[in-house]
């Protein structure tokens, strides 16, 4: 199986709460990125204290209080399951702060990190609040909720989008490229995929794969798993029959989404 491909590892932390992904600290490979997914018992708490770190923690399923400091953010959350495809409700969190997360009802929430050392305030992203944007034309429609845009300047370093692929189609395609720290030509930013798919059952096909094909891994995501994306084009394919989700987190030196085509797929952009 691919070094990039992890499976949910379900994890029982305490009564309540289970660490379905923890992709943070010695075993992430990721310099800039940190990535959790815990599941959240209705009444049970997770929290943490950031050192040195931002987090977006966006709920992607069921509800929750999100409470920091003399901050409370009651009952967020907007869907039972990420594919009524409805915006959710997040909070973006500091470095050095502390944090903590009461399910009120059963929950699943992404915690989405990256190195911050100027600590910004707490915000609240509503769910009504998210950009909606449609992509691509032919087979690689998508439809993208952007969630912390690097428009929105309420983070430090941290970058989340949302993205549902219909069937038959392809997302992150053609396939660029965001590993070069080299503004304005091209943003280096790691980034993590975390992929659900409807029905359940489906899979996805998602390569990532660098010019000199130094790196050229092709993994089959299914529902749950995680794939990490260091350097290189990554592309994702939706079967026949599916929808894929995927939440994305990026991070690196700058905070700057600013990627290139693969130069052999160009073309499919030029479509008329
Ligand atoms: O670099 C960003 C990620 O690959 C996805 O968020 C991708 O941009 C989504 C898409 O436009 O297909």
């Amino acid at each position: 199986m691919s070094h990039l491909l992890k499976k949910p590892q379900h994890v029982v932390k305490s009564e309540g709460v289970t660490i379905v992904h923890d992709i943070t600290g010695e075993q992430n490979n990721l310099e800039y990125v940190g990535f959790k997914v815990v599941d959240l018992e209705k009444g049970s708490f997770y929290g943490e204290q950031l050192n040195g770190l931002e987090c977006c923690i966006v709920v992607l399923t069921g509800r929750v209080d999100v409470k920091e400091g003399e901050e409370i953010f009651e009952n967020l959350g907007t869907r039972d399951n990420v594919f009524e495809q409805k915006p959710t409700d997040s909070v973006y969190v500091s470095n050095d702060r502390i944090y903590e997360v009461k399910a009120v009802t059963d929950a699943r929430v992404a915690l989405c990190y990256s190195p911050s050392s100027e600590q910004l305030p707490t915000k609240l992203i509503k769910a009504d609040s998210i950009d909606v944007e449609h992509r691509g034309k032919y087979n690689n429609k998508r439809k993208v909720h952007n969630i912390l845009p690097d428009s929105d300047p309420s983070a430090n370093s941290l970058l989340v989008v949302e993205v549902y692929t219909e069937s038959g189609n392809w997302s992150s395609y053609p396939p660029h490229k965001h590993d070069q720290d080299n503004l304005p030509e091209e943003s280096f930013l790691e980034e993590t995929y975390y992929h659900e798919m409807d029905p359940q059952q489906g899979f996805v096909f998602q390569r990532v794969y660098t010019d000199d094909r130094s790196l050229d891994e092709t993994m089959t995501a299914e529902n749950g798993d995680v794939v990490i994306v260091p350097k290189g084009y990554h592309p994702v394919g939706v079967p026949d029959g599916y929808t894929s989700y995927y939440l994305n987190v990026m991070a690196g030196p700058v905070r700057k989404w600013k990627f290139n085509n693969d130069e052999d797929h160009e073309w499919i952009v030029n479509r008329d």
